[in-house]
């Protein structure tokens, strides 16, 4: 049923065809949940928009995960169901199971048009194992499911970097495509990764320090990056590196989030590339919730850092200004508190400005929405690490099944 109509290495649903087929559809409905098991975000479930509605021929069962094993945000997919209803203006059903007897009938039972909502695939516990596509084709999940359906659709780029059942087990035993938001994704983040516009900045920042590290070494192993701006506790991190004293509960931030031993690897990388890395000259302290300015060196009264100080906001906008594609992951600092939003809402604006524009990452995306910039950007990532593990070259499970069957299905 395959019938590739671009040079892409994988397929899309462009490629098939879709009327009246039995489509499982794996998405990342995966939402920041209050206490009371409210979507406090329906950002996840708009960006599978432009699948579902491109599907309402078909006969469609979705399937996502919602939370980790033992987290709060761990649980049921049906409100997840009543906002999608909501959101598409069609009803998607729930069913509380994944593949039981129960759950294979209703899907069974499914006409044309209609939209199912499996329960959280987490809830089944080998899909919480990353394992090769080969092991995964044999779990229950996919053995007692894929004879329902005639295709599998890959929506869910924010998940792709793990080889999770759902995400690369269908592939090995249907025909599988790119959905929209999937293809989005790559050809928006390989417009900047291809495009090869100098200067090419990234401004990396947030709390994942470990993750951004290692982005940080792979990109520039590869020479894809000119500068490279470090924010937030990765900049803190950089410093320590430098051999600056950042107080010691700034420290002590460092090694309760066990990152210290990022520090001596920051610290080689410096020197390996010393004009690359950039890191702040001065920074916000938090006395007492007001706005603290201080020299890097300098940092006395043991005060955590919140932001990145005035002139680096300066220097780094130069930089941005100058700038042909940027990057941008990770707030700059404390960004939920007013006195400390500074520097994350002023690089914003300067990112913006570049010819290619990416960010990603769920902080970021929520602060370009309060600042109505989301326009001004050419790409906006659904994934957090699954962008940056992209933006890193390191291969994508999910990605890598699409492409497999891609290849098999071209040489068949
Ligand atoms: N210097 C800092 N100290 C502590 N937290 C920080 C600092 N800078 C940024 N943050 C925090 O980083 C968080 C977001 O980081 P992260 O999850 O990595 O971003 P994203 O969701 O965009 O990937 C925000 O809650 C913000 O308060
Ligand atoms: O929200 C997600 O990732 P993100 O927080 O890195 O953007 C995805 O749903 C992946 O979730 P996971 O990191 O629990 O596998």
């Amino acid at each position: 049923m395959s019938q590739k109509t671009t040079e892409k290495d994988y397929l899309t649903m462009d490629d098939v065809v879709l009327d009246n087929k039995r489509v499982l559809v794996r998405v990342d409905f995966n939402s920041p949940m209050d206490a009371n098991g409210n979507i406090m975000d329906n950002r996840k479930i708009k960006s599978h928009l432009p699948t579902l509605r491109s599907l309402e021929n078909s006969i469609v069962v979705l399937m996502s995960h919602q939370g980790r094993p033992g987290d709060k945000d761990y649980t049921t997919l049906e409100v997840h169901a009543k906002l999608a209803t909501e959101l598409l203006g069609r009803e998607v059903t729930y069913e509380d199971d994944i593949f039981s007897a129960c759950a294979r009938n209703a899907i069974k039972s499914l006409e044309q048009g209609d939209i199912l909502l499996l329960e959280n695939t987490r809830f089944y516990a080998e899909e919480n194992m990353n394992r090769a596509p080969e092991e995964q084709a044999k779990t229950q999940m996919v053995q007692k499911l894929y004879p329902l359906f005639d295709l599998f659709i890959n929506d869910a780029f924010s998940v792709s970097h793990r080889s999770q059942c759902s995400v690369v087990g269908f592939t090995k035993v249907l025909p599988s495509v790119a959905g929209i938001l999937m293809d989005r994704e790559i050809t928006g983040l390989d417009k900047g990764l291809k495009c090869h516009e100098h200067p090419a900045v990234f401004v990396l920042g947030g709390t994942k320090a470990k993750d951004i590290v290692k982005v940080i070494s792979d990109i520039l192993k590869r020479g894809d990056a000119d500068k490279i701006l470090t924010t937030g506790v990765v900049a803190t991190v950089f410093m320590m590196a430098m051999g600056v004293d950042a107080g010691e509960v700034n420290r002590k931030f460092i090694e309760d989030h066990k990152f210290l031993d990022q520090v001596s690897i920051a610290s080689k990388l410096l020197k390996e590339y010393p004009d690359k890395i950039i890191v702040p000259e001065d920074v916000a302290l938090n006395n007492g919730g007001k706005r603290e300015e201080a020299k890097v060196g300098e940092i006395k009264g043991d005060l955590p850092i919140a932001d990145i100080g005035q002139e680096t906001i300066a220097d780094y906008s130069n930089v941005l200004k100058e700038a042909r594609l940027s990057v941008f992951h990770g707030p700059a600092g404390i960004f939920e508190l007013d006195n400390f939003r500074l520097g994350t809402e002023e690089l914003l604006k300067a990112a913006a400005q570049s010819d290619y524009s990416i960010a990603g990452g769920g902080h970021t995306l929520a602060v370009i929405d309060q600042l109505g910039l989301e326009s001004k950007f050419s790409h906006l990532s659904m994934g957090g690490g699954a962008s940056i593990t992209y933006l890193s070259g390191e291969p994508m499970p999910g990605i890598a099944a699409l492409k497999s069957y891609a290849s098999r299905s071209f040489k068949g």
